[in-house]
């Protein structure tokens, strides 16, 4: 016979409809629970759960408990039942996407407060490209091949899969050709290499990329120091691989970095990102990323420049390019997206960093980029799950916590959910 013992657990309900007052919703709880459980304690976890604290003589601890919880809740229409438990290196959480998806309430007054914010949104997954390149310690090919995979998996689009560029100037990525040759038979998905000048363009196509990026700036000092040219030679070295990609039907996308703030010169007019981009796109290139190199926007100086650059390239052909020094890469992409963008450039738990922008954190990360999109009920395709499976991936390989709030935040629910 097994000893009595009296067994704690902590549970997390989801609301399956929207939220009742924070009251009722535990008087529910308590007389669902109180033939079976002392109800120790409840408290509210955020608009969408209430966390409640059981407890109960159990002969069979912790396993019975669980049982009887799921029996317990299996007969309530007012949660959500749809758990699925995902286990990782870094814990494991239980999840749905139907969790953050808006509810029809959302729907109804979007366009009052958010503005044309668009119902699909493209992630461009920059990760293995822009997230690695500044790793120190140079990561294995297969790491990186395997991270690719598994981005890929996760229902992206596109990801940026590598460099063509000196090895001198970035080492990180000097196995490009190897990374290429590995992943260019995916299916399904874009992957994008990024190239200085034809040399680069003609290793990426001998390694069989089918899209690549070209990279100029909107601050000479950064041009300088990113590419060692100025911003006129950028653009005549750019004209020179968009001739050949027009002749190999290769498509060419244009990044414009430092578009409000470069580490060297300050402050960066509007239109001198709108100059460049414009260039960009009448030298051919499909899509024009802008980049907030440094991570020193906010809508403040986002607006503007914006507003600037749709002055002449259309905005279904423009893309932002967010770091998160500052934390203001969200705010930003959600202004964005209220003046009409839908296309974000991501990295995969926030990794990143330019080797020729010292100090400048990361990509905004692409799980709270997610995160957030499926808060606002914007589809992109990307399942969360299995991005939070590549990020913890890629993190454990480098040995450190991800750079997501919300791989974080989940990976912490996963504390609460796994002692279910
Ligand atoms: C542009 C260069 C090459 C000029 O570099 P350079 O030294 O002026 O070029 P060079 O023509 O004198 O060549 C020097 C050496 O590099 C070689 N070389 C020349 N080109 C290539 C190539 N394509 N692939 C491989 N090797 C190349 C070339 O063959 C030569 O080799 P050596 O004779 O000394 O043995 C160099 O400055 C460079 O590679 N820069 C890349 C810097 C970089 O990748 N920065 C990070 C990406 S940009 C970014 O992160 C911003 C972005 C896009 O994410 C958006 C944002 O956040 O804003």
């Amino acid at each position: 016979m097994l000893a009595s013992k009296v067994t704690k657990k902590t549970l997390r309900w989801r609301f399956r409809t929207r939220p009742l007052a924070f009251e009722e919703q535990f008087d529910l709880l308590a007389s669902r629970f109180s033939s079976s459980f002392s109800v120790a304690r409840s408290f509210r976890a955020d608009n969408t759960s209430i966390l409640i604290n059981l407890s109960k003589d159990t002969e069979g601890g912790a396993f019975q408990l669980r049982r009887q919880m799921r029996r317990d809740s299996s007969c309530n229409p007012l949660f959500n039942q749809d758990h699925r438990v995902v286990r990782t290196s870094i814990g494991s959480f239980s999840l749905s996407n139907r969790y953050y998806r808006s509810h029809g309430h959302l729907e109804d007054i979007k366009d009052k407060f958010l503005g044309s914010v668009p119902e699909v949104v493209k992630i461009v997954e920059v990760g293995p490209r822009d997230g690695l390149q500044n790793e120190k310690t140079i990561i294995p090919t297969e790491v990186k091949v395997e991270l690719i995979k598994l981005l890929v998996s996760s229902g992206l689009p596109v990801v940026e899969a590598t460099s063509f560029v000196s090895p001198k100037w970035v080492p990180q990525l000097a196995d490009g050709k190897d990374v290429i040759e590995a992943v260019r038979n995916l299916t399904g998905v874009r992957l994008p290499v990024l190239t200085p000048n034809l040399k680069g363009f003609e290793a990426a196509v001998a390694a069989g990329a089918k899209e690549v990026a070209i990279f100029a700036a909107a601050s000479e000092s950064f041009s300088r120091s990113n590419i060692n040219c100025s911003i006129g030679d950028s653009l005549s070295r750019y004209r020179d691989v968009a001739l050949a990609a027009k002749r190999h039907s290769i498509p060419v996308r244009g990044y414009v970095s430092c578009v409000v703030g470069c580490p060297i010169e300050g402050a960066v007019s509007p239109s001198k990102a709108a100059h460049v981009a414009k260039e960009l796109v009448d030298m051919g290139c499909f899509e024009i990323s802008l980049g907030d190199t440094i991570g020193v926007g906010t809508p403040g100086t986002v607006i503007p420049m914006l507003d600037a650059v749709t002055q002449v390239v259309p905005v279904e052909r423009l893309a932002v390019h967010f770091h998160d020094t500052y934390g203001q890469a969200l705010s930003n992409i959600l202004v964005s997206l209220q003046m009409g963008i839908s296309i974000v450039d991501s990295s995969v738990s926030g990794l990143g960093g330019c080797p020729y922008a010292k100090g400048a954190s990361g990509n905004v990360a692409t799980e709270d980029v997610i995160y957030m999109l499926n808060g606002l009920g914007v589809k992109t395709n990307v399942d969360l799950r299995k991005l939070l499976l590549a990020g913890d991936f890629i993190c454990k390989h480098l040995g450190r916590p991800s750079g997501s709030k919300a791989a974080i935040a989940l990976s912490r629910t996963t504390a609460t959910a796994s002692k279910l």
